[in-house]
């Protein structure tokens, strides 16, 4: 099994560039695990105060839980990963299972910033783009797909988002074994780690 994690700051286009990369694959070959998906339940709060969560810190996560399971799919077992709402600011009731595979993608901001976690990468990843170029795109999902106006992504972008990321999320750079420059489309370096991966499935 080869475990790969991509990290990154928001916007930067990990879930673009995995999508990439797991496009043309074999179906079931490779699976892919979002930190997302793990973000704590805070099904005791109202949604107005889940809204007020600083979801760019480390504690926002149950990394315990993605310990775990990235542990069972390595023992060749499936697990039920969590499906989150953004829109709720909550993980729903639903899950899905998520069966081992050759080829296991853990993608997030936060990804590298669990030694736990890091040490169980076979590859480490990095994508990288300008932090204009991530509140650009950040901005246009926020408010197109997550349910934010542009007042709220502008003050948790000032209050949380900006902070959190060259407190946490930059650092891990240093883990990295490769670094995706991204303000542009990148092919050539997607082109690299399909070939890579590619390489494991035959
Ligand atoms: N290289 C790129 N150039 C322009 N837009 C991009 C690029 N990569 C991603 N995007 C866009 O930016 C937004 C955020 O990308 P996404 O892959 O969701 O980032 P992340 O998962 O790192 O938050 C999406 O709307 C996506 O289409
Ligand atoms: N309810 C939530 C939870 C998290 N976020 C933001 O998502 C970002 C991480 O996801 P990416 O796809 O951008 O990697 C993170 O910066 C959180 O602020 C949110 O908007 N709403």
């Amino acid at each position: 099994m080869l475990i790969i994690g991509i990290a990154g700051g928001t916007g930067c286009g990990k879930t673009t560039v995995v999508n990439q990369i797991i496009d043309e694959l074999p179906i079931g070959e490779v699976i892919v695990i979002s930190q997302d998906s793990y973000y704590n339940d805070l099904s005791h709060l109202s949604l107005e105060e889940r809204r007020k969560t600083n979801f760019d810190h480390p504690q926002s996560i149950d990394f315990k839980l993605l310990e775990e399971h990235l542990g069972i799919l390595r023992k060749g077992q499936s697990i039920e990963q969590p499906v989150y709402s953004f829109l709720e600011c909550n993980r729903t009731e639903k899950t899905i299972p998520t069966h081992p595979a050759k080829v296991m993608i853990v993608e997030g901001i936060l990804i590298l910033a669990n030694a736990r976690i890091r040490d169980m990468f076979d590859i480490k990843i990095f994508v990288h783009a300008d932090s204009d170029e991530r509140l650009i795109r950040r901005l246009r999902r926020d408010i197109n797909e997550r349910g934010w106006d542009l007042n709220e992504t502008l003050e948790s972008y000032q209050k949380n988002i900006k902070p959190m990321h060259e407190q946490f999320i930059e650092p891990t750079k240093e883990y990295a074994d490769v670094i995706i420059p991204n303000n542009k489309y990148n092919t050539v370096a997607v082109d690299i780690v399909r070939t890579i991966i590619t390489d494991k499935l035959t």
